[in-house]
């Protein structure tokens, strides 16, 4: 261990030493021997090994450095220029992270790469691929540039330090684009001065550890390409989700495939929440920044903290040591997920005594010490980290030989399948035990609302559960999923080849109204605005966002106010009329124009993301729906968002879990 401590990182042309490995040999040549490894190698770490590398290093590098500067102080990356940045991976958090990114940081070009050509050409047309309240304003801002009366800020303040260009001005400037999107993998990578990995971490579906270790594939193959094309003392900074000590994995590979160069490893995790990424991103709670306890380390940690300290108070930016950082990110999911599973457990204590989840949910969270967030009972959390992390976790403590952590852990996920199949089995057993001949329709597939991310919803697998049971057809809509990704998850479903067909059982429908017609249950599984009977406080917004007011923050000048002057406030409550993502009218006004799409674009017309904004936040009528539902009009809130005594007066009859039944 020492000799990683030793390494003489200051240097950026310094052979690294690689960690010795455990078993002495050499490391494997080809991509699927390097998986194997990487997925042995990362839970073969003997827990003194995790947990005394940091201390060690930080005795080591004390006596070698001491005081390493602060990372928190702008001038400790005096010497390190960053121009470019890459992203890898153009998904959820590469895409969003970039953009925001480069939007605060206008003197930075920043370009997000991936293999993936119709995620890259979607980014850079009309129709990004991901849909977040207020993203595409910021893309178009960043990507398209703006052709207001000033120069470029880039131009003016070129010798200002990294992210205190925009502060300079109260004026709409024009703004060059400094966002780009590309499949030149190698190009790209070779020109950056930072690289942030954000591509995916999936759970493992196959060979060792298959359904809990964390599939290193993608994280191997982004860093075979660094290794490959960075120039020497690159910073390389983990995004994605990765098991603790995926850094010195990392530096194991860079060191296979490019001995002796050196490159910097931050772990910079990432907590935005689909459906807020953007707002997540404006305002993040903290930013966590793992380094290195070496000089180098420190510097380049500080790089990374001036980026963000274009828009983010400095006390919230949090420097660590990487295995913290990387461990934190999990343990921070794992929490949220637990709480629940916790509510969730209660929820089915009610049904059984009469008790009420959310009057149980609002006495309990108004204890501080426990808090309101994350007490909302439903059928189960999804989405795509949630349940891959837990499995990581439980899967990292087992090879820590920490059975008892593990099967803590695991429980938050038995509690979530628990949840889930008894939503299912409730269905099927207020239908009298039997589907056949009948029609199910499902209101929402977006495993929560204002996202149209199809992955991990918890819905498939009550389509899983009723599917069993053969009705006649199981009507789908959502306002924002679109078609082919429904499609596409519904298709892992193992029994569900063709089923999607014409004349299958399940139908995709783009009219909510349809969907519910003739119906002889509706489920309510996701919790869009839309669905609600009273008037949401904050309607759904697509365009719009949620975004918080700043103080003294005009639409126009919202991302030009250095942080010292925006202190942030509550959102005015009722909420005022939308503002387009903070970029105001009159900037709005001054976006370049953006790239045509073909006559024969198919997604300008499509369902999903082609629908029209204002007719996706249109609320249901369920007055309208109980019209032409079967008796006895069942309605199955697996989000707890209907009010029951509504639903009741038209004549439902509703089944809410954590509540007994209500008719
Ligand atoms: N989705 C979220 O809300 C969220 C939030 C926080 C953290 N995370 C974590 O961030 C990471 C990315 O998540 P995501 O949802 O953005 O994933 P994603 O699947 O949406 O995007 C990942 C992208 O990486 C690309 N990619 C993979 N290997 C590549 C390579 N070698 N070169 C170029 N491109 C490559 C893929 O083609 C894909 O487009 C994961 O580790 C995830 O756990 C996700
Ligand atoms: O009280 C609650 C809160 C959430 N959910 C469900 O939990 C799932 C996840 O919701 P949420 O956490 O809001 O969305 P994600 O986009 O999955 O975000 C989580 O996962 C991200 C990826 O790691 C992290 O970055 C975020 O911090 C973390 O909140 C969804 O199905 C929700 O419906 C509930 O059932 N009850």
């Amino acid at each position: 261990m020492s000799v990683w401590a030793e390494a003489s990182l200051d240097s950026p042309t310094a052979r690294t030493p690689s960690l010795e490995r455990s078993n002495g040999s050499s490391l494997p040549d080809t991509p699927s021997e390097m998986s194997s490894y990487l997925n042995a190698e990362v839970y073969s770490i003997k827990p003194t090994d995790a947990m005394a590398l940091p201390l060690q290093i930080n005795t080591r590098q004390r006596a070698l450095h001491a005081p390493l500067p602060d990372i928190l102080d702008p001038n400790t990356a005096a010497n390190v220029r960053i121009r470019h940045i890459c992203a890898i991976g153009a998904g959820y958090v590469g895409g969003p992270t970039a953009a925001i990114i480069a939007l605060h940081n206008s003197n930075v070009k920043v370009t997000v790469i991936d293999q993936d050509e119709r995620r890259i050409k979607s980014w850079r047309g009309r129709h990004l691929p991901i849909h977040e309240p207020g993203l595409e304003r910021i893309v178009r801002f960043a990507r398209d540039g703006t052709n207001g009366s000033m120069d470029t800020i880039s131009e003016q303040h070129q010798d200002l330090p990294m992210g205190q260009a925009q502060a300079g001005s109260d004026r709409n400037p024009s703004r060059r684009p400094n966002l780009f999107f590309s499949t030149a993998c190698a190009e790209t990578i070779a020109s950056s001065d930072m690289i942030l990995l954000a591509v995916n971490t999936p759970t493992k579906m196959h060979g060792v550890g298959a359904g809990r270790a964390t599939d290193m594939a993608a994280i191997e193959g982004a860093v075979r390409d660094i290794a490959l094309h960075a120039k020497p003392g690159t910073l390389l900074v983990e995004k994605s989700t990765v098991p603790c000590k995926t850094g010195q994995l990392i530096k194991d590979v860079l060191e296979a495939y490019r001995p002796g160069v050196v490159f910097q490893i931050l772990s910079n995790p990432e907590f935005l929440s689909e459906g807020t990424a953007v707002r997540d991103l404006l305002q993040p709670d903290r930013v966590i920044i793992g380094c290195e306890s070496t000089l180098s380390g420190h510097r380049a940690a500080a790089a990374l903290a001036n980026l963000y300290a274009a828009w983010i108070p400095r006390s919230n930016i949090i420097p660590t040591n990487i295995w913290s950082a990387e461990l934190c990110k999990l343990a921070a999911n794992a929490m949220l997920a637990q709480r629940i599973s916790s509510i969730n457990s209660i929820s089915a204590v009610c049904e059984r005594t009469g008790a009420d989840v959310n009057e149980v949910a609002r006495s309990i969270g108004m204890d501080p010490r426990i808090g309101t967030q994350f007490l909302k009972a439903g059928f189960g959390f999804g989405g795509s980290c949630f349940r891959k992390d837990i499995a990581s976790l439980t899967y990292l403590a087992e090879s820590l030989a920490l059975p008892e952590v593990a099967s803590y852990w695991q429980a938050v996920l038995i509690m979530n399948d628990f949840q889930r199949d008894r939503f299912a089995r409730n269905v099927i057993s207020r239908l009298n035990n039997t589907l056949r001949g009948k029609k199910i329709t499902i209101l929402g597939y977006a495993f929560k609302k204002n996202t149209g991310d199809a992955r991990e919803s918890p819905a498939l697998d009550v389509i899983r559960i009723l599917m069993q049971e053969h009705p006649h057809t199981i009507a789908i809509f959502d306002p924002l999923c679109s078609e082919s990704d429904v499609k596409r998850e519904l298709a892992v479903l193992d029994d569900c080849r063709g089923l999607v067909q014409p004349n299958g059982p399940i139908e995709i429908v783009t009219d909510s109204y349809l969907a519910c017609a003739d119906s002889n249950a509706i489920l309510v599984l996701t919790d869009w605005d839309m669905f609600k009977n009273t008037k949401p406080a904050t309607p759904d917004k697509f365009e719009a966002t949620e975004l918080p007011q700043l103080d003294g923050a005009t639409p126009a000048n919202i991302f030009r106010l250095p942080h010292s002057v925006a202190r942030v406030t509550k959102p005015p409550s009722p909420p005022q009329t939308p503002k387009m993502t903070g970029i105001g009218t009159d900037l709005a006004e001054d976006l370049m124009s953006e790239p045509e799409c073909p006559p024969s674009c198919e997604e300008c017309g499509s369902f999903g993301f082609g629908k029209d904004s204002r007719e996706i936040g249109h609320p249901l009528d369920w007055h309208r729906i109980s019209r032409s539902v079967k008796e006895p009009r069942w309605v199955f809130d697996g989000r707890g968002i209907l009010d029951a005594r509504v639903m009741l007066g038209l004549g439902f009859r509703l089944e809410t879990l954590g509540r007994q039944s209500m008719w």
